[in-house]
């Protein structure tokens, strides 16, 4: 069965800017997939690829096994059934909330469009609003309002383009919980485009991280934070310091941080130079530990202290510990390194 979206080795140039670059990925029918990465990195070049409003240069696209983009072939965006929520959402002032989301839905007869829109409200719960004008809610039920309106018309696939980047920090992330289980209730596809990465963990099923208009890395975000292939994905996922040691002898490799080697991490050969990838929560305050590391820095996170330290040659990790764990900065801090949860890349 083909798969509700396909890019296969999809470029878009505009002029000589290469904006993307052999892109591949398929999302199955309600699978939620995200294009993570940095300022000018393609995704919304890709967005716009799939909605119709981009010709591709190479490579094709299709929606349900039918062929939408290729190099010699575009449907046009009015017959692609893509609904789409940007990042400005703009509403119609003038338009009740009603008749907001039921735009999309004219040629419906009143009474099923009625029916739509009602059902729609409830399930991005604004069942009572139906009478209120844009300026009359806040951001968030703005933005819900907005993703009803793309799903009045019950698209093959919905795009989301930054949606929630207007919204404030706490909002965001709980808006992009809620809309992620609005979309697996009614079992849509969507793509969602951002730079925010809490947004696309709580957001996706599956993660594309693109730079420079290549894909990075396609995964789980689980494996995107714990396995990142690239010093590029370990570094833009997440915190961490990458650290460059040599591995010492075949018992213990890493002395400076108390690594030995494991099935996971393999033997590098002794005098090898090995790159470590070390989460702040992977190194962990232990009394008894032998590795004692000089405090430069620390900041008081309430719960926690997050620790900058020294290696003795100078790199720096940082570590969260308990704030009843109260070493002043010059002092030793004895720690362990959660060996289970560090990338060698
Ligand atoms: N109309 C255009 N003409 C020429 N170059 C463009 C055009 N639109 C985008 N670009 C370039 O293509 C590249 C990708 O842009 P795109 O907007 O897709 O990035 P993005 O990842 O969505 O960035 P952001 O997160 O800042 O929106 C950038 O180098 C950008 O400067």
């Amino acid at each position: 069965m083909p798969r509700q979206l396909e890019l296969q080795s999809v470029s878009v140039n505009y002029g000589d800017v290469v904006a993307a670059k052999d892109i591949s990925f398929g999302l199955g029918a309600g699978e939620i997939g995200c294009l993570l990465g940095p300022s000018g990195c393609g995704k919304t070049t890709l967005l716009r690829a799939i909605a119709g409003f981009e010709p591709v240069s190479a490579g094709s696209i299709s929606l349900h096994g039918e062929l939408i983009s290729s190099p010699s072939h575009n449907v046009p965006p009015e017959q692609r059934r893509v609904g789409m929520v940007f990042q400005d959402f703009a509403l119609f002032p003038h338009l009740s909330i009603e008749d907001n989301v039921g735009f999309g839905l004219r040629t419906l007869a009143r009474r099923e469009r009625r029916r739509r829109v009602e059902e729609l409200l409830e399930l991005v719960g604004l069942g009572d609003f139906h009478a209120r004008f844009p300026h009359e809610l806040s951001g968030g039920q703005q933005q819900r309002v907005a993703l009803a309106r793309a799903l009045a018309p019950e698209p093959e696939i919905i795009l989301l383009d930054e949606p929630f980047s207007s919204l404030d920090s706490a909002l965001r992330e709980t808006l992009a919980v809620e809309v992620r289980a609005l979309l697996k209730a009614r079992n849509v596809t969507a793509v969602l485009v951002t730079h925010d990465q809490h947004e696309a963990f709580a957001m996706a099923d599956s993660i594309t991280l693109l730079n420079e208009g290549e894909i990075v890395q396609s995964d789980s975000a689980y494996n995107l934070y714990h396995h990142p292939r690239t010093r590029f994905a370990a570094a833009f996922i997440g915190d961490g310091a990458l650290l460059t040691l040599t591995a010492a002898d075949d018992k213990q490799w890493l002395p400076e941080i108390g690594l030995s080697p494991d099935s996971e991490t393999g033997h590098p050969e002794p005098g090898a130079l090995v790159q470590v990838l070390v989460r702040p929560e992977d190194v962990v305050y232990d009394p008894q530990s032998r590795v004692q590391l000089t405090v430069l820095r620390r900041a008081f996170r309430g719960a926690e202290f997050l620790y900058t330290l020294a290696l003795p040659d100078g790199q720096q990790v940082q570590c969260l510990a308990s704030s009843q764990v109260d070493v002043a900065t010059g002092e030793a801090l004895p720690v362990r390194f959660n060996q289970r949860h560090i990338v060698l890349l």
